[in-house]
This record gives C-alpha cells, structure tokens and sequence, in this order.
C-alpha cells in the first residue's frame, strides 16, 4: 500500500473517499527520450484514488471501494500496457496511465445516480517517482 501522505484535491464535496490499489504490469516507451525504458521492463504501480461527491447512494456508499479495485486491478494486472487498446497511440507513461484511470473510473461514476466525481489519480511507478492527475473542471459532471 502506498502509506504515506498523499497530495490533496482541493474541494467542497462533503464527502471525499480514498482507495489505494496496487498492480504488477510491464511496460515500455519506445522513445528516443526514453533511455532504458525503449526496454521492456516491470512495476509495482501504486495508486492513490480519490473520489468526492455529496450524495451516498441507497447503501450509504459514495461508491464501493471494490469498485474501484475491480476496475483497475482487474484491467492491468499482469499485464503489458502496451498492448491495451488506450495506448495504441500513445505511450503508457505514468502521467498518460493516470490520466487513463481517471478517464475509466469516471465513465462510470458517470452511470451512478449519486454522481460521485474522481478528483485525483495518484500513480507510483517507482519508490522514487509517481504523478498526480486531477481533471480539469470541465471534464467534471
Ligand atoms: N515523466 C516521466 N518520466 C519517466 C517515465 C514516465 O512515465 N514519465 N518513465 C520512466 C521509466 O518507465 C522508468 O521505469 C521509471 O524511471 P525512474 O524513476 O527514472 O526509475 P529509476 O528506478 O531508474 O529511478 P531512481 O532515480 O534510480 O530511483 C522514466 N522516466
Ligand atoms: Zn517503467
């Protein structure tokens, strides 16, 4: 788990939930820039997920917690980013892999009658090294 004290969203939601998931994947970025990751190679990729809102549905959920690991462990895990359908054109680099899970996991908040938001993806590729996405306000419901 990524324990440690994660950038805030700023926000006024009521409620704010967090969820720290972690999957195993290889990856890599046939860039010139790249240096060694033009190599294929595997993480540990650590996420932080923040979702707010301030309605609870029947339950009294913002959204499941398992939900959201469903969602993404179940897409990455011992897998190739590469060979996912979203980075065909692109390269799955920490900032583009965020930015990705944001997009999935608020297409469907998008189907919830309570309309939670994502606010934040956090991505740990490395101990040394991760990206904070948030969403413009836009791109919000
Ligand atoms: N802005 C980005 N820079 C780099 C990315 C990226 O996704 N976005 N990715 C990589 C590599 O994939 C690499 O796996 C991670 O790089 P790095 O943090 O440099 O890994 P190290 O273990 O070598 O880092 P230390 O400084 O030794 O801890 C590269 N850059
Ligand atoms: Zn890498």
């Amino acid at each position: 788990m990524m324990q440690q004290f994660y950038p805030t969203a700023t926000h006024n939601f009521q409620f704010e939930l967090n969820k720290d998931l972690h999957f195993s994947a290889a990856h890599f970025i046939p860039s010139e820039d790249a240096g060694k990751c033009r190599m294929m190679h595997g993480h540990t990729y650590h996420l932080n997920i923040t979702i707010a809102g301030n309605e609870l549905d029947a339950t009294g959920f913002l959204i499941d917690f398992k939900l959201l690991k469903e969602l993404i462990h179940k897409k990455y895990d011992h897998s190739v980013l590469n060979d996912h359908a979203e980075f065909a054109t692109k390269f799955p680099t920490t900032e583009l892999l965020a930015q990705q899970v944001w997009q999935s996991i608020q297409h469907v908040l998008k189907t919830k009658s309570n309309r939670p938001d994502c606010l934040q993806v956090i991505v740990r590729e490395t101990p040394t090294s991760y990206v904070v996405y948030r969403p413009r306000k836009e791109d919000l419901s």
